[in-house]
């Protein structure tokens, strides 16, 4: 694997690196001893898939307040996504700003997300599958969303939104918020 950091603290592009033959490729997703020497969290508690029918489709911003933050690292099966992620660590150099990703079935890339980041996804076509491990078990009662309409996150989404969740429609403005995001 080879480990590219990104314009935000923490987060990093990760490309994986196949060994091939005639049979296909072998490539390594995981592993938690390089994980460990370049800092990232390398222990994960469960593994989410998604299937999104239609281009267009969004999903997030999603992230759990603490303690219940998520380390998450994210791969295209199917189709093709634009990954988008906001680091909202109050402290961090890299506050509020965000980074868009590419992931597809293709590229050999995937994206590691660390806790304290709101993350999300735009698929690219129909029929798109998305796998990630995360590092902390869902709790509905932490749960929490950015508009993704926000104009204060200013994301610029490649395609229009077809499909959105009603809760994410939904969720605050980060100007309505009156604790710390994070
Ligand atoms: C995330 C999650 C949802 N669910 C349930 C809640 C709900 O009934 C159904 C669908 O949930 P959602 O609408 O939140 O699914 P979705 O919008 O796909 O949520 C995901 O979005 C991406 C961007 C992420 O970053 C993920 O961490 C996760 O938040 O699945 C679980 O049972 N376990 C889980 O871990």
């Amino acid at each position: 694997m080879k480990f590219h950091s990104t314009t935000l603290n923490d987060a990093w592009l990760i490309e994986l690196e196949p060994r091939g033959d005639q049979r296909g490729y072998f490539a390594r997703t995981m592993c938690q001893e390089e994980f460990e020497k370049h800092g990232l969290i390398n222990r994960f508690v469960q593994q989410n898939t998604s299937f999104s029918a239609q281009r267009g489709t969004l999903r997030g911003l999603h992230y759990q307040t603490p303690p219940y933050g998520e380390a998450k690292l994210v791969r295209c099966l199917r189709g093709a996504i634009v990954d988008v992620i906001v680091d909202i660590r109050k402290g961090s150099s890299t506050y509020l700003q965000h980074q868009m990703f590419e992931l597809t079935d293709r590229n050999m890339y995937q994206l590691y997300v660390p806790p304290g980041f709101a993350h999300s996804f735009q698929t690219l076509n129909d029929n798109v599958e998305v796998s990630y491990l995360v590092s902390t078990a869902y709790n509905p009662e932490a749960e929490r969303g950015l508009n993704y309409r926000d104009e204060q996150l200013g994301i610029d989404w490649p395609i229009p939104v077809t499909v959105v969740s009603e809760k994410d429609s939904s969720w605050p403005l980060i100007s309505e918020h009156t604790q710390p995001l994070y």
